[in-house]
C-alpha cells in the first residue's frame, strides 16, 4: 500500500485511475480545481483537495502533509484549441504547474513521477505512421509543446535531482465520464450527439485517422508504471488507425442513427493520421490494450445511455 497523489482525480481519466488505485489499496489523494474536472467524478474514498497546481503554498503544503510514494500528474488544460488561442494560459496550466509539482516531489522524496502526455500532439504531421517514441517530436500545437517541454524537465530532474519518471504519451483516449461538451473527445461527442438525435459534424472529409484507447487501458497502463523497472516514455494507445467516417458508421449502428453526418470545414491544425507504435510498452511494460473499439464504443454508449 502506497500514498499516492493524483492530479486532475475528478477528471475523465484520473478519475477512473483513482478508482483503480482504491481498489488496489493505495491511499489516495486528489488535487483538482474543478476546471475541467467533476465532483461526481470524484470516489468518496479519495481525501480531495480542491485547488490549483499552480498554487506553490498551498502544494508546498499538500506534500509535507501526506509523504507520497508516487505522483500520477493529470492535471491539464486539456484541450489543443484553447491551447492555440491561449498559449499563456496553457502553459501557466501544463508547464509551470507541472513544474511546481516536480520540484515538490523532489524536495519531499516521490519515488516516481508518471506523467500523461500526448501522442496525439506530440510527434506532428510527416512521420512514420505507426509512430515510435524514437521519432523526435514536433509539436504544432502549445499543447503539444507543453506535454513536450514537461518531458524535458522530466528528464532534467532526473539526472539533476534522482527522481525517477514514466511519460505515458496517449492516443485518442475514450470511455464513460468523457465530457461531450466542448470541442475535443470526437467519441463523447459523437455518443451524446447521436443519442439526442441531433446533427453529427464531421470536419473535413472524415478521412482523419486517429489511435483510439478505451480509458481502462490507459489506467492499466499508469498502474504498471509503478513497477521498480519501469522508466522512460511510452506509447500508450493501439497501433490500429480508425478514420472518423469509420467510427461514425460504427456508434451510428450502436445507437440506431439514421441521419447522414453533416460535413464541415476542416478544423485548423488537425493531423491528418496519428497511429501510435506501442511495442516498447508491451515489451517493458508489460501492457497490451485489453479492449478493441468495437467493446469500448458499447461500454461508452452504455455510460451515455445511463445518463452519462
Ligand atoms: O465533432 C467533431 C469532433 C472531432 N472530429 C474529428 O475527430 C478527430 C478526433 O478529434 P478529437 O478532437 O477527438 O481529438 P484530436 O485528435 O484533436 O486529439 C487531441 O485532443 C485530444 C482530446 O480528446 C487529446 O488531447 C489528444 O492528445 C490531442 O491530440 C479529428 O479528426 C477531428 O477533426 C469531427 O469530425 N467532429
Amino acid at each position: 500500500m502506497a500514498n499516492v497523489l493524483v492530479t486532475g482525480g475528478a477528471g475523465f481519466i484520473g478519475s477512473h485511475l483513482v478508482d483503480a488505485l482504491l481498489r488496489e489499496g493505495h491511499r489516495v489523494v486528489v488535487v483538482d480545481n474543478l476546471s475541467n474536472g467533476k465532483i461526481e467524478n470524484l470516489n468518496r474514498q479519495a481525501l480531495f483537495y480542491q485547488q490549483s497546481i499552480q498554487d506553490e503554498e498551498m502544494m508546498e503544503r499538500v506534500f509535507m502533509l501526506h509523504h507520497f510514494d508516487y505522483v500520477f500528474h493529470l492535471a491539464a488544460q486539456a484541450s489543443v484549441s484553447v491551447s492555440v488561442k491561449e498559449p499563456v494560459k496553457d502553459a501557466m496550466s501544463n508547464i509551470v504547474g507541472s513544474l511546481v509539482l516536480l520540484e515538490k516531489s523532489v524536495k519531499y522524496g516521490v519515488k516516481k513521477f508518471i506523467f500523461s502526455s500526448t501522442g496525439g500532439a506530440i510527434y506532428g504531421d510527416d512521420v512514420p505512421v505507426p509512430t515510435n517514441e524514437e521519432v523526435c517530436p514536433k509539436p504544432v500545437s502549445p499543447y503539444g509543446i507543453a506535454k513536450r517541454s514537461v518531458e524535458m524537465y522530466l528528464d532534467f530532474f532526473k539526472k539533476e535531482k534522482g527522481l525517477d519518471y514514466v511519460s505515458l504519451r496517449y492516443g485518442n483516449v475514450y470511455g464513460p465520464r468523457q465530457d461531450p461538451n466542448g470541442e475535443a473527445g470526437v467519441v463523447a461527442i459523437f455518443t451524446s450527439r447521436m443519442l439526442k438525435n441531433e446533427e453529427v459534424h464531421i470536419f473535413g472529409d472524415g478521412e482523419y485517422v486517429r489511435d483510439y484507447v478505451y480509458v481502462s487501458d490507459v489506467v492499466e497502463a499508469n498502474l504498471l508504471s509503478l513497477k521498480p523497472e519501469v522508466s522512460g516514455i511510452f506509447n500508450i494507445a493501439t497501433g490500429v488507425g480508425t478514420t472518423v467516417n469509420q467510427l461514425f458508421k460504427m456508434l451510428a449502428e450502436l445507437t440506431n442513427y439514421s441521419k447522414e453526418p453533416v460535413y464541415a470545414e476542416p478544423r485548423k491544425g488537425d493531423l491528418r493520421k496519428s497511429i501510435l507504435d506501442c511495442s516498447k510498452a508491451e515489451k517493458l511494460l508489460g501492457w497490451k490494450p485489453k479492449i478493441d473499439l468495437k467493446t469500448g464504443l458499447a461500454l461508452t454508449l452504455e455510460f451515455f445511455k445511463s445518463g452519462g
